[in-house]
């Protein structure tokens, strides 16, 4: 074990951690310059389109090392996102230490602050690593001055790295080797292994990274998972270096991937522990906090015939997100669907770019919304995770939504700006804090109005300077009215949404003004209104349709007449037939674009 590292690194999203670790692989000579591709650690197609990491993943790599020693460098991925904050700390528990990478140029960013802090309290060394030092506009003693200032963190020792260029990064392994310590071996002799993440591979079944503590596991073990009393028996056990390798076994301090022909992620649920049946651990490991779907949103065919194949995939890929919920949902509007639980705003896109992606299907997604208290007259409270299904108003004593606490670090110029987008989304002050170059702002903020456009908003009213992280506090009573959407008379339950007394006229407004130029021009005039109870607070009209499409191709252009219908066809795919009304996906989500 005294040659073993078990690491992570720490970024801010873009500030350079996935250069960072193909450059380390590539000094271990973990793969050829011919096998590096564009970035190997971002093996999900999607994360590598978006640029973002998702899922951890992990490398293990012989390291000589200056003292002539071969050190075994365990380097297990986090990613960057707010939303997936939690497996960034899944990941820190696998560790003893943790690379802070921030972009010399760029300073520290309030994603990393809290990530940060984890890891200290993990009780992990933190090596402050500065990159992108080749860029004119790098500014190391800045990045120093605010690593101290902001997370409070030492950085006299900090490194200056190109991951770019490969300058000095030789000095970050050596700094890994010398600072971080080795694994300690725990008080049992018994197999101890945390399971930090499973994900399903379609040749393998689930896949398990594991962090050994204690023990070994070999093929051929009979393993118990401790939380759910299962046993299975262990087909494989490896690392990845960043291939697939297998070995002989994974011994204590050991980072590597079992498989073990379980079924489905929740045959091993992340967090859990691993022992051997027949020798059983007397306890468990800490595992990690349940992740919680904060955002929920339907999801329905645009043709009622893809339905089964919609719980198809959704059952698929639940095997790689144990994060994700769903459960079947009908709406009077748009037929049968799924309700979906997401962590958040990106999960959700994400999810939704790969069922349409992977599996090919169409899909209209109603309006994301959190998930809300609603405490009945009769004493119960239901979680209420979608405003149509909200009880008549005289059964409910109060609804009670989810505040956040949310860190906001921004240039002082933006301090202004920030601070005046905070109070319009019902913010409420908690301090100010101003530290070296930055300012570090802290709010309460109801985690709906966050959910809507917060974080595109923060970014255009910064430049793309202020970053932000935040965490759940608690729920609060408010005066929370539904608001309702007719169409042509008729109420259209997957557009109502939850809003708040003092914002509803204006949200209703805004709303059919934004719908009425979305929804497409029909035969007859479309009314659209909004309305709370029987009171409506705002209505507009899409005018009928005087012309059809072809009488403007005068003549016979076959051609064209045949590109319009087709342009028509691609226009409808994305509709949902509600009553005689056709309602395009973007209408649906009008919502979400209202403030402006
Ligand atoms: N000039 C310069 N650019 C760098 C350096 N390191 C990384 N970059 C660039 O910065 C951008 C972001 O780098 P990534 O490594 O993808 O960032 P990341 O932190 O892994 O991002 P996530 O995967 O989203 O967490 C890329 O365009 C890199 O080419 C560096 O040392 N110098």
């Amino acid at each position: 074990m005294e040659l073993i590292r078990n690491f992570s690194i720490i970024a801010h999203i873009d500030h350079g951690k996935s250069t960072l670790a193909d450059r380390i692989i590539q000094l271990c000579g973990g793969l050829s310059e011919r096998e590096m591709e564009a970035q190997v650690l971002d093996n999900n197609p999607i994360e590598r389109e978006r640029g973002i990491t998702i899922k951890a993943q992990s490398v293990s790599l012989p390291y000589k090392a200056r003292d002539g020693k071969t050190y075994q460098l365990n380097f297990i991925d986090t990613p960057g996102h707010v939303d997936f904050s939690y497996e960034v700390s899944r990941s820190l528990s696998a560790c003893e230490g943790a690379l802070l990478v921030v972009d010399a140029a760029q300073g520290v960013e309030a994603q990393s602050v809290a990530n940060c802090y984890t890891a200290i309290e993990q009780g992990l060394e933190v090596i402050p690593v500065l990159n992108k030092i080749d860029l004119p506009t790098a500014d190391i003693e800045k990045a120093k001055a605010e690593i101290e200032a902001v997370i409070g963190l030492d950085a006299s020792d900090a490194i200056p790295v190109s991951a770019k260029t490969g300058q000095n990064v030789i000095e970050v392994l050596e700094a890994i080797i010398h600072r971080i310590p080795p694994p300690k071996p725990r008080d049992t002799d018994k197999l101890q292994a945390l399971i930090i993440d499973s994900w399903f591979d379609n040749y393998l079944g689930v896949v398990s990274l594991v962090r050994v503590m204690q023990g070994e596991i070999r093929p051929g073990d009979k393993i118990l998972v401790m939380s759910t009393g299962r046993t299975h028996l262990v087909d494989d056990v490896g690392v990845f270096t960043p291939k697939r390798k297998k070995l002989e076994r994974l011994a204590a301090g050991e980072v590597g991937w079992i498989n073990a022909s379980i079924k489905d992620v929740h045959g091993a649920p992340v967090g859990d522990t691993l022992t051997h049946a027949g020798k059983p651990a007397e306890e468990p490991l800490p595992g990690f906090q349940t992740m919680q779907p904060r955002v929920f949103a339907g999801l329905f065919p645009v043709s009622a015939d893809d339905y089964p194949a919609l719980r198809e995939a959704l059952d698929k890929l639940r095997l790689n997100d144990a994060a994700m919920f769903f459960e079947p949902e009908s709406s009077e509007a748009m037929g049968f669907g799924f309700r979906c639980g997401f962590l958040g705003m990106l999960h959700m896109e994400i999810v939704q770019e790969r069922l349409e992606r992977e599996y090919d299907l169409d899909l209209i997604t109603t309006a994301p919304t959190v998930v809300y208290e609603v405490a009945k007259t009769d004493g119960t409270v239901l979680d209420m995770d979608n405003p149509a299904k909200l009880p008549p108003p005289q059964q409910i004593a109060e609804i009670r939504e989810p505040i956040i606490v949310a860190n906001i670090l921004t240039p002082g110029e933006y301090v202004g700006n920030v601070i005046k987008l905070c109070e319009e989304k019902r913010g409420v002050q908690r301090s100010i804090q101003y530290l070296a170059t930055q300012v570090q702002v802290t709010y309460e903020l109801p985690l709906a109005e966050v959910v809507l456009d917060f974080f595109d908003r923060l970014k255009s009213v910064s430049r793309g300077y202020a970053s932000m992280d935040y965490h759940l506090d608690r729920f609060e009573a408010g005066p929370f009215v539904r608001v309702d959407v007719l169409i042509n008379g008729d109420r259209v339950d997957a557009l109502s949404l939850i809003v708040h007394r003092s914002h509803a006229e204006r949200r209703g407004r805004e709303l059919v003004e934004r719908m009425k130029d979305l929804i497409p021009r029909q035969q007859f005039d479309v009314a659209i209104q909004a309305a709370i109870g029987a009171a409506i607070i705002a209505r507009s009209t899409v005018k009928a349709l005087r012309k059809n499409v072809l009488a403007k191709c005068y003549g016979g252009d076959v051609s064209r007449k045949k590109k319009l219908l087709e342009k028509q066809k691609e226009g409808k795919k994305r509709m949902k037939q509600v009553g005689s009304v056709e309602i395009p996906q973007e209408a649906f989500l009008a919502v979400l674009k209202v403030d402006k």
